[in-house]
């Protein structure tokens, strides 16, 4: 008799078909549940069609211009007046690019046994939901458990609506035929911070208004300098503390009206202003889902929210908007719903990318968790300057940081500022999840030359010697 029969099979409903919803979609089914996905747009999700996936590639291609416009300083000469960006190529190929990986995705749920539904959800009981399908036809799938995971939206203003001819929120940029003249984006977050660093690397003017002081709230505040140093070198006009009040079209192109007072004009302008989450159409108040006042999902360590047999995941709970995150939290609900076993999520251990140029990479403890005085870390930072393979390769911005925890000397953080920082990080992020010595990265053989060698050397700079 074969476990199946002995325990019955689990169904599983998933709403939402990004990485919040498809990973567990392929966990469960592959751990013998019942799996229904319900899609309303296209599977992969935002992340895959319209988020990650697209804003990447676009930060490809700028990257690979900006390399080939410096390799003149590594002794290359040609006319680099000609190193042009064809945004309908670019954008041709990011868009397909996208287009094949919600395929691969589709074709491998489909091929775990998930039954994937195209349409609306929304819940009628905590274990019904009816789901109106792109034909019009409604139906109603019950199941054991639900998982939510329906991401957000571009959030919007009033005085600045989106036309997807000048004025664009981040999902509507990618049908340009030709390159922004003078590209305004609005919002100094991380979205706003790759686009500013993207267009201006594939050839735009670029202004952007952040309403902070600084670039990146909330991030490393070295890695921000950075930025804003490399923002400034590379003629990218920042005006700080102040918001968009109003973005109206002109005869020519777009202008954006500042709250401090004065405004400035471009050809286009790209909203970078935050998400809402997509939680208002889902009947979540009738089953007693509880929201935070933003409207996001409440959830604890196990992706559960407040109504048992009902999880959520991803960008609809509000916790680290990051495509990793959303996969993570599908999967413990997932662990969570089948009765396996289950490691909740830690805040403490989560890896993020950002991709301006440079890139800068974080993982674990952060700045800012520091000074709220509940962690003691010693933390030593090295500049990326010092690297013999950086001065081959023409670096000389960027740092490597490592906080170690006070006493224990265990590595607890870390940042790296660096070309590649997102695959450089994962030494730094084994350390964490493995709780690592900083002697152990110390001691670990690294290539000669290399950039992971500065990250032994701050480790080196980390170790205490013993006291006799
Ligand atoms: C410009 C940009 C770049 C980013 N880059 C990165 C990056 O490099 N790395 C990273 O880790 N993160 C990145 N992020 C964040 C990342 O995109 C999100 O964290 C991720 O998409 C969250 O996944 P999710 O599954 O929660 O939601 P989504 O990917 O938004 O998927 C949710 C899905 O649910 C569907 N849905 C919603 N409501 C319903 C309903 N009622 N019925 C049926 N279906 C429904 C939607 O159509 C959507 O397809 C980026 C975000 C932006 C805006
Ligand atoms: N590489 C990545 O992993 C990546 C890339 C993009 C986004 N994300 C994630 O997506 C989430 C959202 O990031 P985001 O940058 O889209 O949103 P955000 O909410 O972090 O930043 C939006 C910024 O716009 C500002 N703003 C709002 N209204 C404004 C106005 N009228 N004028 C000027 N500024 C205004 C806000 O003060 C805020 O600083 C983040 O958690 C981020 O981690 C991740």
């Amino acid at each position: 008799m074969s476990t199946f029969e002995i325990v019955p099979r689990p169904s599983i409903t998933i709403i939402g078909g990004g990485p919040g919803g498809y990973e567990a979609a392929l966990v469960a089914s592959k751990f013998g549940a019942e799996v229904t996905l319900i899609e309303r747009n296209g599977i992969g999700g935002s992340a895959v069609l319209t988020d990650v996936v697209p804003s990447k590639t676009l930060i490809a291609s700028a990257d690979s211009r900006r390399r080939v416009l410096r390799a003149p300083s590594l002794g290359l000469q040609f006319d680099a007046a000609s190193v042009r960006s064809n945004m309908e190529l670019i954008d041709r190929r990011l868009l397909r690019l996208a287009a094949e990986q919600s395929e691969d995705i589709r074709r491998g749920l489909q091929n775990n046994g998930v039954r994937i539904m195209m349409g609306e959800a929304k819940f009628v009981e905590q274990n019904v939901v009816e789901v109106t399908t792109m034909e019009g036809d409604v139906e109603q799938v019950t199941s054991d458990a639900v998982l939510i995971a329906t991401g957000a939206s571009p959030r919007e203003l009033d005085t600045a609506q989106p036309d997807g001819e000048r004025i664009f929120n981040w999902k509507q940029v990618y049908a340009m035929d030709e390159l922004p003249e003078h590209m305004v984006v609005v919002g100094s977050g991380v979205t706003g911070a790759e686009f500013a660093s993207a267009y201006q690397l594939l050839g735009s003017n670029v202004t952007l208004v952040s309403s902070r002081e600084t670039l990146l709230p909330g991030e490393d505040p070295d890695a921000a300098k950075v930025l804003e140093d490399a923002f400034s070198e590379n003629g990218v006009n920042v005006i700080s503390r102040t918001r968009a009040e109003a973005v109206t079209r002109t005869k020519d192109g777009v202008r954006v009206d500042l709250t401090a007072g004065g405004y400035v004009e471009g050809s286009h302008c790209l909203l970078a202003v935050g998400g809402i989450p997509n939680t208002s159409q889902l009947g979540l108040e009738d089953i007693g889902v509880d929201l935070t006042a933003s409207g996001h999902i409440k959830i604890d360590a196990v992706s559960r929210t407040s109504v048992p047999g009902v999880y959520a995941a991803g960008d609809c709970t509000g916790r680290l908007a990051l495509a990793s995150v959303a996969a993570q939290q599908g999967r413990i609900a997932v662990n969570h719903i089948l009765g396996d076993v289950v490691k909740p999520f830690s805040r403490n251990q989560v890896a993020s990318n950002i991709f301006t140029s440079p890139e800068i990479a974080t993982v674990g403890i952060t700045d800012e968790m520091i000074a709220t005085g509940d962690y003691q870390v010693d933390e030593y930072m090295i500049s990326m300057s010092t690297n013999p393979r950086a001065k081959m390769m023409n670096v000389d911005e960027g740092f490597v940081k490592i906080f170690a925890r006070r006493g224990s000397g265990h590595v607890v953080g870390g940042v790296i500022v660096a070309p590649g920082a997102s695959d450089l990080i994962y030494a730094l992020s084994l350390a964490v999840s493995q709780k690592l010595h900083v002697d152990d990265l110390a001691d670990t053989f690294t290539i000669y030359p290399s950039l992971t060698g500065t990250v032994a050397e701050v480790a080196r700079q980390l170790h205490r010697r013993e006291e006799f």
